[in-house]
């Protein structure tokens, strides 16, 4: 059986990495979704993860339980070490990252695609304010940073825009990756 794929999402804050993810599982049943562990309260809402103090964080990371971390928006996010043993049987899996991790995922996995998700500055300020998941204070912080670019030479990059029905993004995004032979 060949190596899965690993598909890492990325985007600005509101341009819809979660919602296009879970879109993709269920519309392409062999796609599975990474749950993320964060140090976020674990009744936050929005995605599935799993919220962890701190502490608990550290002792993941310092036992290696995380093939990937990082910092952003003052919180800690980490991609489980098991996501290997899924992509080694075959899966092709779904993770939302940090532009900021990407050289060193393709350097991690050996089928590594990144989806650059897009949408106009105006459509993320709206898709924030009715998630409601943060206050007004911390929207403009996540705002701010969605000039954040990709790192230069990355390998395999799909950019599509989630400016119109998820339908459409999910089509766009099956197409691609199947053009591509992922
Ligand atoms: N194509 C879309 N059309 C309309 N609303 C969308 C679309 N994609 C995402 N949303 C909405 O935008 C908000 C942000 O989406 P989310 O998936 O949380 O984005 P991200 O994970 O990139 O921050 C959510 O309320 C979601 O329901
Ligand atoms: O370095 P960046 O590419 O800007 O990404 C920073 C963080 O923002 C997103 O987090 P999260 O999903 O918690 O926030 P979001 O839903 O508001 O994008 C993403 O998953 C990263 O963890």
């Amino acid at each position: 059986m060949s190596t899965g794929a690993l598909i890492g999402v990325v985007g600005p804050s509101g341009v819809g990495k979660d919602s296009v993810m879970e879109a993709l599982a269920r519309a392409e049943p062999s796609m599975g979704l990474v749950r993320r562990v964060i140090t976020r309260p674990a009744d936050a809402g929005g995605e599935d993860f799993e919220g962890v103090s701190e502490e608990e964080f550290a002792r993941r990371r310092e036992q290696g339980e995380f093939v990937l971390h990082w910092p952003a928006h003052g919180l800690h996010y980490g991609v489980p070490a098991t996501v290997r043993g899924r992509l080694a049987r075959g899966e092709t899996c779904l993770v939302n990252l940090s532009r900021a991790v990407l050289a060193e995922a393709e350097r991690l996995f050996e089928r590594f695609v990144t989806l650059h998700l897009t949408a106009p500055a105006e459509v993320l300020a709206e898709r924030l304010a009715a998630r409601g998941r943060e206050d007004k204070a911390e929207i403009a912080r996540r705002l701010s940073r969605q000039g954040f670019a990709l790192p230069e030479g990355l390998g395999r990059v799909i950019e599509v825009a989630n400016d119109g029905p998820l339908e459409r993004t999910v089509a766009t995004v099956l197409s691609e990756l199947q053009a591509g032979k992922v």
